[in-house]
């Protein structure tokens, strides 16, 4: 068996896979969300750890299994989210800065007036934007009394959540990331596959905080006897949305994923090519193996799954994310409203960090159940900006589309992004595929399943198709950009 972390945004998750692939057993814990200020987006790095620690135990124990039965672990990780700790007593300086934080806006057009803009696009693939760690590491550095001298005299360490865990899970031995998680630093060369002098010198930070970076299905160390009961090889590491990629047997260049979690994030493997994205797309590294480096193209989309939550937490219109879909069904339509749910600024393809989140086409009529269909319609139309950027930057024409994530449960969002999108949607048996992917990567490199094992293991749960005449495709969509662009550069700093 092996044993996925899956540290999300908003949980911790541990998942044992069986040889076959199937699931054995899952434990969850969410954790919180800590909103300082508007616009800024923290999480307790040792909370995260905690979590995450507490479900592997969880699973082990409530499912009578040993670390004996455990032939490897994957770590997998909601990326770019930066913890800074001190080396000598792993104590986290501050809390983590969440991906969706903005508060290295106004820096990011410092670096953008400075010129910057067309260097981390070519040299690190990336939109010159504060959804990074780079910038999130500098704040700390800068704001963070005594942070600076410390960082200096080598006592701090730096590390994106999978270093994190992998640091405290080897008992502070190993401080290491994976090539695809390194790729969304804006501080690594994704064509050197170095730390990037330049941008360390630029963002004024010491090489000596920064983690090895390795491939991402390789031993990189091993847990430490006393947190599972015997010491475990963690063998694969890779980004939630990599991982995804590789959990949905996209291992072929042109082949493409969305994955409804927090956020929504497409990706297409392009094999060994670097594409830079003409339309708005990051061009980032999908994973390091056997010696070999391969690419995507992602499109991604900051808020989807969490505006469902939104609708759950704060404007307490529902008790569950799933509940979603029946209140849809109260509704024969959107009846005009539409919700742009950009929460965190917009990401792929419009890359506002200033737009913030908005409802059109309200009328005396609206109801809750209009505004919860108009929240779920959001996330299918977002997908269907990035599929557009997706197909221009490589020129394939997607035949259907495999979907994952929490989101994708959810059978009225499916049908209407397969109508929106006018291109057939295929959701797998397995959903988890970011939990899957990190297995599959922990197990190739333990030798508990070879490359050819895992290559055709997708079996689809249920197709979607496209149903929704061409008019009212059409007239949806072009109100929602319409929407979209009254939302751009709303804050004014
Ligand atoms: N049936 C559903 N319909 C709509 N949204 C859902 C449904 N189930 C879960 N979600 C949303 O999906 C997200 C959870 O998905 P998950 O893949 O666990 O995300 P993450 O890994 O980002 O924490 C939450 O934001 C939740 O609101
Ligand atoms: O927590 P998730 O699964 O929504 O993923 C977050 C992404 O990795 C952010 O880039």
């Amino acid at each position: 068996m092996i044993l996925a972390l899956d540290q999300g945004t908003t949980s911790s998750r541990a998942i044992v896979f069986d040889k076959d692939g199937n699931i054995l057993a899952v434990e969850q814990q969410e954790f919180k969300q800590i909103y300082p200020q508007s616009g800024w987006v923290e999480h307790d790095a040792n909370e995260i750890w905690q979590t995450q620690l507490a479900v592997a135990q969880a699973v082990l124990k409530k499912n009578q299994l040993s670390a004996s039965d455990i032939k490897a672990i994957g770590i997998t990780n909601q990326r770019e989210t930066t913890v800074v700790w001190n080396k000598h007593t792993g104590k986290p300086i501050y809390n983590a800065i969440v991906w969706q934080d903005r508060r290295t806006a106004n820096f990011c057009d410092q670096l953008k007036e400075q010129g910057l803009t067309d260097y981390v696009y070519q040299n690190m693939g990336l939109v010159l934007d504060a959804y990074f760690s780079g910038t999130k590491l500098h704040w700390i550095l800068e704001n963070v009394a005594g942070a600076r001298a410390a960082a200096e005299k080598g006592d701090l360490l730096f590390g994106t959540i999978d270093t994190w865990l992998l640091w405290n899970l080897t008992g502070g031995a190993v401080h290491a990331s994976d090539y695809s998680n390194a790729s969304r630093t804006m501080l690594y060369n994704i064509q050197t596959l170095e730390w990037d002098q330049f941008m360390l010198d630029t963002l004024n930070i010491p090489a000596n905080l920064l983690p090895q970076v390795r491939p991402s299905s390789e031993i990189y160390g091993a847990s430490t006897a006393q947190l599972l009961g015997a010491a475990i090889p963690i063998s694969g590491m890779a980004g939630d949305q990599q991982a995804a990629l590789f959990g949905q047997g996209c291992h072929q260049a042109g082949m493409a994923k969305n994955t409804y979690g927090t956020g929504c994030f497409m990706l297409m493997n392009t094999g060994e090519k670097i594409i830079h994205s003409k339309a708005g797309l990051l061009t980032t590294i999908a994973w390091g193996i056997d010696g070999k480096v391969e690419y995507a193209l992602e499109g991604s989309v900051f808020i989807a799954g969490a505006a469902i939550q939104w609708l759950r937490d704060e404007m307490k219109v529902l008790d569950s994310a799933p509940d979603s879909e029946y209140f849809t069904s109260k509704v024969s339509d959107n009846g005009g409203v539409y919700v742009v749910p950009a929460f965190a600024g917009l990401g792929a393809p419009y890359w506002d960090m200033y737009a913030r989140g908005a409802i059109f086409g309200l009328t005396r009529g609206s109801n809750k159940y209009h505004i919860i269909r108009a929240t779920l319609e959001s996330l299918a139309y977002q997908t269907r900006d990035v599929l557009e950027a997706m197909e221009k930057d490589s020129g394939i024409d997607l035949q259907t589309l495999r979907v994952d994530g929490g989101a994708s449960a959810n059978n009225f969002l499916m049908q209407f992004q397969a109508d929106i999108l006018d291109t057939p949607v295929q959701r797998p048996q397995i959903i988890e595929t970011t939990a899957l992917g990190a297995a599959y990567l922990a197990g190739l490199a333990v030798g508990y399943w070879t490359k050819e094992e895992i290559k055709d293991r997708w079996q689809l749960n249920r197709a979607f198709d496209v149903q929704m005449p061409k008019e009212q495709r059409n007239k949806l969509y072009a109100n929602w950009q319409k929407a979209v662009e009254r939302t751009k550069g709303w804050v004014e700093e």
